[in-house]
């Protein structure tokens, strides 16, 4: 599983992410750099979603996800853990349709990796879906490393 990487361009891109929570917040404040049109869709928000959204490219929208909410998506981020949403999204997306499971990694596509950017390189860790702690400890020794490197 997740065993091709790819570095994507999402400008413009349409991009939905499912559920309001922590997780979907997380998600939502790495996307939103890449100028992607974020939709988010959940029946609550966390409160920083409420704090951070207003000004963005961000669309907030208060309800159950729906295959209305999902069907011109370029990239799908399941994030509620609610099996209804999960099952609805496994039911309706289309199988050319990116698939984040944030709450489920036994379904979709699209893992994030644990990403360190600099100025001159942009490195992303996966484990696969195995251990993210893992990739994150990775990351943050590789943050800890990289001024030995800077001669080079
Ligand atoms: C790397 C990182 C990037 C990011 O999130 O953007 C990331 N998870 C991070 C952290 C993290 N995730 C979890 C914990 C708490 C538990 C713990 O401590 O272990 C922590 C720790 C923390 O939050 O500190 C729990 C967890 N993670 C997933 C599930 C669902 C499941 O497993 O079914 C559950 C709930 C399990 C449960 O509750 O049962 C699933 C996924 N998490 C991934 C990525 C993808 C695989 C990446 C890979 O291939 O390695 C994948 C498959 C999908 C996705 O989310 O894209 C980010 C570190 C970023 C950084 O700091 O740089
Ligand atoms: N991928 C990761 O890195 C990672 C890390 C930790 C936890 N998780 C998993 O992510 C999931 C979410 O975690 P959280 O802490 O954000 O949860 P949370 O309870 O804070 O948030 C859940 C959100 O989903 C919304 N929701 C509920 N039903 C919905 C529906 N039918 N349609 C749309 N939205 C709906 C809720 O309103 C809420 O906004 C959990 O399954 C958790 O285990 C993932």
């Amino acid at each position: 599983m997740y065993d091709f990487p790819v570095f994507l361009s999402l400008s413009d891109m349409p991009v939905v992410i499912i559920g309001g929570g922590k997780i979907a917040f997380r998600k939502a404040v790495k996307l939103e750099p890449s100028g992607a049109d974020i939709t988010v869709v959940a029946p609550e928000f966390h409160a920083d979603f409420e704090q951070w959204a207003p000004g963005k490219k961000i669309t907030m929208i208060k309800d159950k996800a729906r295959p209305e909410h999902i069907s011109g998506a370029f990239l799908i981020i399941s994030a509620s853990g609610s099996r209804e949403a999960i099952n609805m999204l496994k039911a309706h997306h289309s199988p050319n349709q990116l698939i984040n499971g944030a709450d489920d990694k036994t379904f979709g596509n699209t893992a994030f990796p644990a990403v360190l950017k600099e100025k001159e390189f942009h490195i992303a860790v996966s484990t696969g879906g195995r251990s993210p702690r893992l990739a994150k400890a990775i990351k943050n020794h590789l943050y800890s490393i990289k001024n030995q490197l800077r001669h080079l």
